[in-house]
């Protein structure tokens, strides 16, 4: 069974993207200036958004396109310095 922290190491990985920039995917969506970076992020969630929808109601890459929305998701997180702990601590917060 895949493991769960794999999600931990991309989100560190991000946060080493984000401090460290490098010739990548990554770096160069945070380390845009300040509005043009979040705004480029959050432009990437709108079109994965839809992609899951479409994904979703022609039943086709579902797993590949939600996959695709919480990684830039994730991404989100990093640039805008929430830590994943946070996230989790709402989950368990929620959860019954
Ligand atoms: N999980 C991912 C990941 N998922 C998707 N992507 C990239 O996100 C980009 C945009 O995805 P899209 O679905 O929009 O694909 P597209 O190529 O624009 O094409 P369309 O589907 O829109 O036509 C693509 O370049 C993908 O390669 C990712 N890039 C990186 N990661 C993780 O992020 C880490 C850091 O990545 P780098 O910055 O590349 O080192 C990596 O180690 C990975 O763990």
């Amino acid at each position: 069974m895949p493991d769960i922290n794999i999600i931990r190491e991309v989100y560190n990985t991000l946060e080493t993207r984000r401090d460290n920039p490098i010739d990548s995917y990554t770096s160069s969506l945070m380390k845009d200036d300040k509005k043009k970076a979040e705004d480029k992020i959050l432009e990437k969630i709108g079109e994965e958004s839809a992609e899951v929808i479409i994904a979703s109601k022609n039943n086709e890459n579902l797993i590949e396109e939600s996959t695709d929305l919480i990684f830039h998701n994730l991404l989100l997180l990093v640039y805008k310095g929430i830590k994943l702990d946070e996230i989790l601590e709402e989950f368990e917060k929620r959860h019954k």
